[in-house]
């Protein structure tokens, strides 16, 4: 009985997804007669000790992943879970992520003081967020409302729109539904509205390339459909050379199984300027997530992508 150490952040949502996947890993180890054990091991990360300043003044990829790959190096721990939009474009030598199991959903919501949805908040009304990327599409929605900087792990956001005069936030739907607070929600934006964060809604269960014992196992636990999605994203984002704190966003979608369009994948990528709320956006229908993540790429560098990238990339 071999005895599989997971790393997690400390946060509520990263012990919860956790959780979440060492029941699933469990059920699994049942079904195919594996016999690991899990523990949880908690990890306190750069990003976790900075969460009250913009992440990208500090800059750097990856801030939430470093020290648990350093973990995972180190034999501390054997696997780590993480959310695939902290996950930078390339992992650590030595490193692969076994599993990106399959995704939850993948869209922004709001959260309300009193319970308006985006269409309905008056005019400069206070929306709260953490990334340039929901604060360019929110502005180029709805130019006259105010969009600031909100910092902090969801529950700390939930609490500032209480005491911190914000009339909304914008959140991930899958953190809140991971933490059984979907009922807190006011409005799932449309992808239309507010195109995701490259992998969100995913996780990526990172391991050691040669731990062939646990790849077995986590193997069982992959989702084709999501990783074929989340591959046509993270192709477009490393094409743009931006990270998570790049107003950036992708989606892709794979056709239906045993429909006609099985196996077409449609994706869109979107690059916004939050200081003047211009939004590229394409999107494209392909076979192969790699051409087509890098198509997008291409057509957004043609429709001028490189002055806004540039001014972020720092
Ligand atoms: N950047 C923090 C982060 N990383 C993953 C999620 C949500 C869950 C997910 O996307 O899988 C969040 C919170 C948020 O953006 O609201």
């Amino acid at each position: 009985m071999r005895n599989i150490i997971v790393g997690t952040r400390q946060s509520a949502l990263a012990m919860t997804q956790t959780e979440h996947v060492i029941k699933d890993l469990q059920a699994l180890c049942e079904k195919h007669g594996f016999s690991f054990e899990f523990g949880i091991k908690k990890i306190v990360t750069k990003g976790d000790q900075i969460l009250d300043v913009t992440l990208s003044k500090v800059g750097g990829k990856g801030l939430f992943v470093k020290e648990i790959e350093q973990a995972l190096y180190d034999k501390e721990i054997d696997i780590a879970v993480h959310s695939m939009k902290d996950v930078p474009a390339e992992l650590r030598e030595g490193f692969v992520l076994g599993a990106i199991p399959e995704r939850e959903d993948p869209r922004d919501c709001l959260i309300t003081k009193n319970g308006a949805q985006l269409d309905d908040l008056p005019e400069g009304a206070v929306v709260g967020t953490s990334s340039l990327r929901r604060m360019a599409q929110i502005k180029a929605y709805r130019p006259e409302l105010e969009v600031k900087w909100i910092r902090g792990n969801i529950d700390t956001r939930i609490k500032k729109l209480q005491t911190e005069g914000f009339d909304a936030i914008v959140l991930a739907a899958a953190g809140l539904k991971r933490m059984g607070w979907e009922d807190r929600v006011h409005q799932f934006l449309p992808v239309e509205i507010s195109v995701p964060a490259v992998g969100q809604g995913a996780l990526g269960i990172e391991c050691r390339e040669d731990d062939e014992e646990l790849l077995a196992l986590l193997r069982l636990y992959h989702h084709p459909q999501t990783v074929t999605a989340v591959t046509a994203e993270r192709t477009f984002l490393a094409a743009c050379n931006g990270g998570c704190q790049v107003p950036i966003g992708a989606y892709a979608t794979v056709g239906n199984e045993g429909t006609d369009e099985e196996g077409l994948i449609t994706c869109t990528g979107l690059i916004g300027d939050p200081d003047t709320s211009q939004i590229l956006k394409s999107t494209k229908q392909g076979t192969d997530p790699v051409q087509l993540g890098l198509a997008i790429a291409d057509e957004l560098m043609a429709q001028g992508a490189q002055r806004i990238l540039e001014r972020f990339r720092g």
